[in-house]
């Protein structure tokens, strides 16, 4: 039920006076904004003229409670190219709305930004994936959208998208055949695969049964995050572009003996960090080959 009590903590006006407090004490007008998944904080190692701001800093912003997400919004550069990283995010297993979750999305998107890559840890559900490889994300099952956690719900500001929002382009096929032509040239294609990821609330790991419905449904991958994210960012009319990090194989199996856990993703994430680096510094540098989409949701049209 919508009331005063649950309704959007994240109003219009809210986004406003953080991006205008960031646009204040930031010379950086980035087109692109990064969202760092567990453990890969490391992205923004490439990142010149760098200027960070922490989340405890930022009216508005929630801070990050999860360890493998530093807490930071990293202004800079890459290629001569503005971009913003979050280096950490949010989950709605920390006990914060989706609102909340995708707030700097929509402050990225009043910022002036066009294009947000996201990037997370999942577990390998697919059988031909391995630990360590990438997937590009194709597509996404919003499981606790089915049940009634979905950041558009409550009031729709028609500044920031339409009522009913098709999600069925979420994922731009243009960035996604971009990345592809990137991975071939960098020699990654043999752990490279395009593939749908399923968010699930968290916190805890999957069981077994449903691990294999999951699979069942069509989902090569399983994860904590990303789809509110990309949601929101697909209602305002952002270009997305979603990479998966496969940190563990999913058991599909009762006499599989392996436990997942936290340290693993983390572990995994930081060794394959290097390597999704060099995938993420290609694609922003070219990001402009791709054109510009026609944003038809959005009627919140340029930064302040
Ligand atoms: O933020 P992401 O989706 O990368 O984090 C994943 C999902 C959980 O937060 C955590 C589990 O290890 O990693
Ligand atoms: N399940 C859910 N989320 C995850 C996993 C997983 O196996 N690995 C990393 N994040």
């Amino acid at each position: 039920m919508h009331t005063e009590e649950n309704s959007c903590c994240c109003s219009f006006d809210d986004c406003k006076l953080t991006t205008e407090w960031l646009l204040s004490r930031t010379r950086h007008r980035p087109k692109i904004a990064i969202v760092c998944g567990s453990g890969l904080g490391l992205l923004t190692d490439s990142v010149s003229n760098k200027q960070t701001f922490r989340y405890e800093d930022i009216p508005n912003f929630p801070v990050s409670t999860v360890p493998g997400h530093e807490g930071s919004l990293v202004f800079g550069q890459i290629k001569g190219k503005s971009c913003v990283f979050m280096q950490g995010r949010f989950h709605l297993y920390e006990g914060y709305s989706l609102c909340k979750v995708t707030f700097p999305v929509r402050i990225f998107k009043l910022m002036g930004v066009e294009t947000i890559a996201v990037t997370n840890a999942s577990g390998g559900l697919c059988q031909d994936f391995k630990v360590g490889d990438i997937m590009v994300i194709k597509d996404h099952i919003n499981l606790p959208g089915f049940a009634g956690q979905h950041p558009l719900c409550g009031p729709n500001d028609e500044r920031f998208g339409i009522r009913f929002p098709c999600m069925s382009d979420a994922y731009s096929k243009d960035l996604r055949k971009l990345v592809l032509d990137i991975t071939a040239e960098l020699g990654y294609s043999n752990f490279v695969h395009e593939g749908v990821y399923c968010m699930v609330s968290g916190p805890n790991f999957e069981t077994i049964a449903e691990a294999r419905m999951l699979h069942i449904l069509g989902s090569d991958s399983v994860g904590m995050s990303t789809v509110p994210e990309v949601t929101v960012a697909k209602h305002c009319g952002l270009r997305v572009l979603g990479l998966s990090l496969i940190t563990n194989k999913v058991s599909l199996d009762y006499s599989h003996e392996e436990k997942v856990n936290h340290e693993e993703v983390l572990q995994i994430s930081k060794m394959r960090a290097e390597m999704l680096k060099n995938v993420l510094v290609t694609f922003i540098a070219r990001s402009h080959q791709v054109e510009t989409i026609n944003n038809s949701n959005c009627i919140y049209s340029n930064a302040m």
